[in-house]
Parts: C-alpha cells; structure tokens; sequence
C-alpha cells in the first residue's frame, strides 16, 4: 500500500519507518526543515533504541522517503495524521491547531478513494469534527473516509511497539476503513493481536482513557508512598507484594519521583478538560488528585534535598543524575527530573545535571543550569546526589568510587532502583521514597 504520514516527530518518524518495514511505500511529511532533513540522510532527529538501524534500512529506497512538500503524498491509500497535541497555553486542554493545520493542508492532495487516519492523541468528538471539515474541504473527485487508529507505543521501546502492538484500535465508520487498516497491518497483526473494531468516539476515548488509567496507577502507588514515609513502611516491598495479585499487577507501581512526558500529564489535563466542556467534570475530578500527588512528588524530592544540604539551598552544591523524562529516551518534556533542578536553583543551588542522552535537549529549555559531561563530574563537590532518571549506568555506579569526588555522602534516589545497602555499606546517607 501506499502510505503517508503527516507530522514525524517521536510518533510519526516511528510509524512511517514501521510501515515501511511492514511493506508498505511510505512518505513521511514534516513542516520542520531540519527534522526532515535528518531523517531524508536515514538519522533519527531523537534517541530511539533501534530507530537508527530501522530508518538505514529503508530511507533511500523506493520504501521511504521524508519531506516537507505536501503535494508528495498525492495517490497514497492512507493518510496518518501524526501531528502534536500539545498542552493548550492558556489553560488544560489540548491544543488542536496542528491537527486542524494539517488536514486542512493534506484536503488539496486528497483524490480517487483513500482513508485519513487520525493517531494523534485528541479530545473524542475531535474525529467527528475533522470528517465534517474533510467532506467541506476536499475536491469531487476524492473519496475520502476518515477513521480513528489511536497509538499505544512507549518512548524507548517505539520500535518494537510499532512493529508488533499489544493491541489495535479501529475506531471507524465505514467497512472500506476497517479493511484498509486492516490491509495496513496484516503483518503487524498475529494470531494472538486483540483487534478492537470501534465507533470514533469509543477510539479515542480509549487512548485518553488507557493514559489516565497508568497516570492514576502511579499516582495511586505514590500516594501510598507518602503514607509509607510518614508509617516507616517500604513502598517498594508493598508493591511487590500487593502486585503478586494479578488483578493488580506489578507494572506500573514504581513509586518515586512520578510521571512526566509529552503525554501523560498533559492527556489527563486534556480528558478533564473535555469532560468539563461536555458537562461531565465531575466524572474525572479524581484526575485533579492524580495530577497533584504527582506534583507533590517533585516538591518532596526537592524537600529532601533541602534537608539533606543542611536546612537550606543557597550555595550549595546539587549533583542531579537525569534528565530524560524516563530512560532510553532524550525527551525531556515535562520531565520530572528537570523540574526538580529548576526547583532548587531558584532556591539558590547550584545544579549540576547529567544524563545520558538527553543534554542537548535539557540545554534547550534550562540554559542556566551547569551540564556535566559524566555522571562522576556531575558530582564532583556536590552536598547532595540525586538519581532522577534511572538510566542503567547510573545503577551501575559504584558509590565507593563516587565517595571520593562529593562534599558530603548524600544521595536521594528518586526512582527507588539503587542499590540501597551498597551504597549505605559505602558511607552514604541513603533516602529513597516511600522507604525507611
Ligand atoms: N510520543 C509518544 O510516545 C506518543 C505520542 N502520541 C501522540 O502522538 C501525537 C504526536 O506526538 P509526538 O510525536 O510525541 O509529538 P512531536 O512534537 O514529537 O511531533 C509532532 C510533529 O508534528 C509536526 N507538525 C506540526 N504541524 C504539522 C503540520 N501541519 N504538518 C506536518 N507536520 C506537522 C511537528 O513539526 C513535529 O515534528 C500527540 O498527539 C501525542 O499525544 C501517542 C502515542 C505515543
Ligand atoms: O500516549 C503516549 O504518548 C504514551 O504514554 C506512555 O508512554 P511514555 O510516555 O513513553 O512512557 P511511560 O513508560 O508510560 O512512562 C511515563 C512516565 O511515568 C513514569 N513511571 C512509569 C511507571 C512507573 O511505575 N512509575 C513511574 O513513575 C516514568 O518515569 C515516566 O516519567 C504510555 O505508557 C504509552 O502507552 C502511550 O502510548
């Protein structure tokens, strides 16, 4: 089939190398000149385990190609709308401008018989509204169905979410839609893939409703976790132990510094928001919570780390290991790691930052912080070590070695995955969260 994919950034530069690699001739289209630029020489514009490798594969074949001319995608079956929908700036809901932008940009290209799918994260009644706009925008001679197909993929394991998903939504109003995507992806699609045919609605509340739900998971295990601090209790073995019943699970009650991201906390800020414009707030007024206990996190850290340098920040020296909103990923949007640097800077610190891969992008949005280029640099002199991001090699340290280099023997692991015995039997002072 031919595909295109509007929008390649960290979902679309992914989809449209996975449908390549699923057989499919595939051009992506990016109004950003240097993302597309990257990703036309086969090099991903951002960290991605295996995307690298992926895109070597397939760019300069007849597969795949990437460009900002959105007059290429003319001919294609389907079209995936991949585009942001960022947090809106003037309050809680999401911000829809990119999406409109693009449909009303592909509607010229559109003729003969194809499909427009949506994957973007949106607010439900989103869909209806486009397939209204579509029908009012494109030429006599298209034939255009408009369906829902929300995505699913992690950051980090993209790759391989992509090419074999846990599920599939369909969210459509015609059969032609559901056999396109179905055509689509017949090699994704094993014996054993749930595939869930839907209404447009049903599809998109069901990608909100699946963030909410892991949002509201976390939140919950780290709302436990302060009453384990204030009990003396361990949040960590709680969870074990509470996660051995399968109808609750162990995925997803990693208590600590909480949830951040291009999606979780902005998609539980756009589902109440939509709920409230369709006379429902009450109905998620429970997200409120789940959103403040995760904030209350980062002030939590930042209070340990306040403690932990003596009763005040002004001078003192932080090292924060991290900045990736989560490892095996450069993303650094609402990254609760960031957050809590900034946090102490403003109170007079002065932070040090590492991480991985994620320097380039940190920079970007706090200049004024001082970025290390090691772990062990970050360090150096610090009053007080923060593991934020749990990258491996930062599980790997040995706090032996790093005893020498810090001021003073104090670390917060605000993911809860050091080795807390190890690094106590090397002299430091160990806190974690939720944990004696
Ligand atoms: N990042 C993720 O892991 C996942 C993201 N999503 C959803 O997918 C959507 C996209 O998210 P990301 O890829 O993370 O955002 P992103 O910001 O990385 O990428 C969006 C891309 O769209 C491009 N764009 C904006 N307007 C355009 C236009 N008119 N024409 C062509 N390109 C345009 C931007 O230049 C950018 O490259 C969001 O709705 C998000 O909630 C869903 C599942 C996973
Ligand atoms: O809509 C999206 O964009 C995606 O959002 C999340 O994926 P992602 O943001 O890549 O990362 P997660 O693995 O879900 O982690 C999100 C945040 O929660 C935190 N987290 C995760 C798990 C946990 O137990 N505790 C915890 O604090 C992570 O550190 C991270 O900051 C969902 O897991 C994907 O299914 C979804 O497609």
């Amino acid at each position: 089939m031919r595909i295109s994919v509007i929008g390649t950034g960290y979902l679309g530069a992914v989809h449209a190398v996975g449908m390549a690699e699923l057989g499919h001739t595939v051009v992506g289209v990016d109004v950003d000149e240097t993302k597309v630029a990257a990703l036309s020489r086969g090099e991903a514009p951002f960290y991605e385990p295996g995307l690298d490798e992926l895109l070597r594969k397939h760019v300069g074949t007849e597969r795949l190609r990437y460009t900002t001319d959105m007059a290429e995608i003319e001919g294609c079956d389907v079209h995936f709308i991949c585009v942001g929908t960022p947090q809106r700036r003037d309050g809680l809901g999401a911000d829809l401008t990119h999406v409109d932008r693009a449909v009303d940009a592909l509607a010229p290209h559109l003729n003969g018989s194809c499909v427009v799918v949506g994957k973007s994260t949106v607010p439900v009644g989103t869909a209806r509204r486009l397939a209204d706009r579509l029908a009012k925008l494109v030429s006599s001679s298209a034939d255009v169905d408009l369906a829902w197909n929300p995505e699913f993929l992690r950051e980090g394991f993209a790759v391989s979410d992509t090419l074999y998903p846990d599920r599939l939504v369909l969210g459509v109003s015609t059969q032609r839609a559901e056999e396109r995507l179905r055509e689509v992806y017949a090699r994704a699609i094993e014996a054993t893939t749930p595939v869930v045919v839907t209404d447009l609605a049903t599809a998109e509340l069901v990608k909100v409703s699946a963030n909410a739900f892991l949002a509201t998971k976390i939140s919950f295990i780290n709302a436990i976790s302060e009453i384990c601090e204030v009990a003396g209790a361990d949040v960590t073995q709680l969870a074990d132990a509470i996660g051995h019943d399968e109808r609750i699970g162990r995925k997803f009650l990693n208590a600590g510094l909480g949830f951040g991201g291009g999606c979780l906390p902005k998609d539980i800020r756009a589902f109440m928001a939509r709920a409230g414009e369709l006379g429902a707030s009450h109905a998620l007024s429970f997200l409120g919570e789940v959103d403040a206990i995760n904030v209350r996190r980062r002030e939590r850290v930042a209070e340990i780390a306040r403690e932990l340098a003596g009763g005040h920040l002004i001078g003192r020296r932080i090292a924060v290991l991290g900045a990736a909103f989560k490892p095996e990923s450069d993303d650094v949007r609402d990254s609760p790691a960031l957050n809590v640097a900034g946090r102490l800077q403003l109170q007079g610190a002065h932070v040090a930052v590492y991480d991985p891969k994620a320097m380039e992008n940190a920079r970007a949005v706090f200049p004024t912080l001082e970025y290390a280029p090691a772990a062990v640099d970050a360090c150096r002199g610090a009053d007080v070590v923060l593991h934020l991001t749990e990258w491996r090699e930062f599980r790997e340290l040995d706090p032996r070695e790093l005893a020498d280099v810090v001021a003073a023997r104090n670390v917060v692991d605000g993911r809860n995955c050091l080795d807390a015995a190890g690094w106590r039997a090397a002299g430091w002072t160990y806190r974690g969260l939720g944990r004696p």
